[in-house]
C-alpha cells in the first residue's frame, strides 16, 4: 500500500490515531473506486444488451402501440381473407365514443373508396400516428385535429361511399376504451385509425357528410 507524505509524517510522529485515520480514509477510497467499477461496469452491460438484443428494445411501450397500429394497417387488410372498413373514434366530455366497422369482404367495391382512404402514398398507419401523436398537445384547440385542420380533413374526406361506422365503443373516461378498440382492432377484419376524431363534442353540428 503507498502512503501519503501526510500518512508518513504521521507514522514519523508516532502519532497511532492519525496514521489509523489515513489508513481508514486509504481503505475508503479503494472501497469507492471498486464501487464505481463495478457500477460503470454493470451499466455498460444493461446498455449493452439493450441495444444488441433487440427483443428488449422492441417490447418498449412505444414499440407496442405501434405494432398496434400496424396490425390494423392498410396493407394488412388487403390481405386476402382480410376485410375494410372505417373507423371513427370519438370523444365527449365525460364520455369516450370509440366507432368502428368491419367484415367488408376484399372484393367488396366498397373497399377500395372506403374511409380515410388517400390519393397520395402515405398509409393510414402513417397517417393515424401523426393524428395519434399530435392530440395528446392538442386536446383543447378545437380547430384542429391530430396536426389536421378541420378544412383539410374535410378535403379529403370527399368521397360519397364513406360510411359510418357499424359499432361504437362507449364509455365514462379512463375506463379503458383505448385498450379495448385497440385489442378489437387486431382483428384484421376491423379498420381503426388511432386518433378519437370528437364528432359528437366538437364538430357534430357539422352533420354526417363530416364524420363519414
Ligand atoms: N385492463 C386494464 N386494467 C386497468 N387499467 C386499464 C386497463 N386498460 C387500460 N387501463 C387504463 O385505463 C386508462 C385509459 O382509459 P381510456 O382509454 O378510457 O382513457 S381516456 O379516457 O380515453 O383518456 C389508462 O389509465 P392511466 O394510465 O391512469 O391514464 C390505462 O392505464
Amino acid at each position: 500500500m503507498d502512503f501519503t507524505t501526510d500518512e508518513l509524517a504521521c507514522v514519523r510522529r508516532h502519532d497511532p490515531i492519525g496514521g489509523m485515520n489515513f489508513l481508514n480514509i486509504a481503505r475508503r477510497k479503494r472501497k469507492f473506486v471498486a464501487f464505481t467499477a463495478i457500477v460503470s461496469v454493470c451499466g455498460y452491460l444493461v446498455y449493452s444488451m439493450l441495444i444488441c438484443c433487440p427483443a428488449i428494445s422492441h417490447s418498449s411501450g412505444v414499440r407496442l402501440r405501434q405494432n398496434l397500429h400496424i396490425l390494423g394497417s392498410e396493407d394488412d387488410l388487403r390481405q386476402p381473407g382480410g376485410g375494410d372498413g372505417g373507423l371513427h373514434v370519438y370523444g365527449v366530455d365525460g364520455v369516450d365514443i370509440h366507432g368502428f366497422y368491419g367484415g367488408v369482404k376484399p372484393d367488396d367495391p366498397v373497399k377500395r373508396e372506403n374511409i380515410w382512404e388517400d390519393e397520395d402514398d402515405e398509409t393510414d398507419t402513417d397517417r393515424d400516428f401523426e393524428r395519434y401523436d399530435d392530440e395528446d398537445t392538442d386536446d383543447t384547440n378545437h380547430t384542429r385535429l391530430g396536426g389536421k385542420s378541420v378544412d383539410s380533413i374535410a378535403a379529403n374526406k370527399t368521397n360519397a361511399t364513406r360510411k359510418l361506422p357499424q359499432a361504437v365503443i362507449i364509455g365514462v373516461k379512463k375506463c379503458g376504451t383505448r385498450a379495448l378498440l385497440e385489442f378489437i382492432r387486431m382483428h384484421p377484419d376491423v379498420r381503426a385509425p388511432g386518433p378519437e376524431v370528437h364528432f359528437f363534442d366538437r364538430f357534430y353540428t357539422l352533420g354526417e357528410d363530416w364524420y363519414r
